[in-house]
């Protein structure tokens, strides 16, 4: 196929999501993901969660990494009040494009850089007129979570500051897990769910990898 599979989610998104309805464009996504092809969108039951810990932390400043396709960064920036500003680092020029033009889809106003989290973490404070990240998101490469964790202690979380890391056991980020678990500078809080697009009835397949899947 001459296209790749975002390009494939965001010309599903554009024909059938309604210009500027949010929700539209995550159940467009969803379904596209459920029925035709897998996708690492973080997807409905796992965005539920995401969902209930934005709209407890009401964050101002906001950063997401890993951007993917713009669904999380859609799902978040939804729920933000007026005035508040989200941030979202992609490494992958060609995702990015893609999560800019669901985004604006969306009818939804996000920043997005494209590079690597390790570059771009510590130029974040001269970059942008912030002081500190009330919410950070983290989904993009698992074996980066602990290293960007502790560039973004640098100087760029507060006390009450909240982290939600996706995939901590699917893939796995055992090395984020036991250090979040076992620092004292975090309370950390497991959710158990499933990965996305799996629980349902026939449809697309795993990108061609068996998995053998213990669902807590
Ligand atoms: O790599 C991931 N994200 C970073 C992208 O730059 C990622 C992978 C998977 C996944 C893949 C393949 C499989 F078999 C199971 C899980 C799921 C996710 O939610 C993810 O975020
Ligand atoms: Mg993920």
């Amino acid at each position: 196929s001459g296209t790749s599979r975002p390009v494939r989610i965001l010309h599903h998104v554009q024909k059938v999501a309604q210009y500027g309805d949010a929700q539209s464009v995550l159940s467009a996504v969803d379904s596209y993901c459920s029925k035709i092809e897998w996708a690492m969108n973080v997807g409905d039951l796992k965005g539920q969660i995401l969902d209930a810990v934005v709209l407890e932390t009401r964050p101002h400043y906001v950063l997401e990494l890993g951007t993917y396709c713009g669904y999380s960064t859609v799902r978040i920036a939804r729920l933000l009040p007026p005035g508040a500003r989200l941030f979202s680092i992609e490494m992958n020029p060609q995702y990015a494009q893609v999560a800019r033009e669901i985004i604006q889809h969306a009818g939804l106003d996000v920043d997005i850089l494209v590079g690597c989290t390790s570059d771009l973490i510590p130029q974040l404070k001269k970059k942008l007129d912030i002081e500190k990240f009330d919410f950070v998101f983290i989904d993009h490469w698992k074996v980066s979570y602990l290293r960007d964790t502790k560039l973004l202690e640098c100087d760029l979380l507060r006390p009450g500051s909240v982290l939600l890391a996706d995939n901590v056991t699917c893939p796995g980020a055992p090395d984020y897990l036991h250090y979040m678990r076992t620092s004292p500078r975090y309370e950390s809080q497991y959710f158990p769910s499933r990965l996305e697009y799996l629980s349902r009835g026939g449809g697309g397949a795993l990108p061609g990898i068996k998995l053998l899947l213990n669902v807590t």
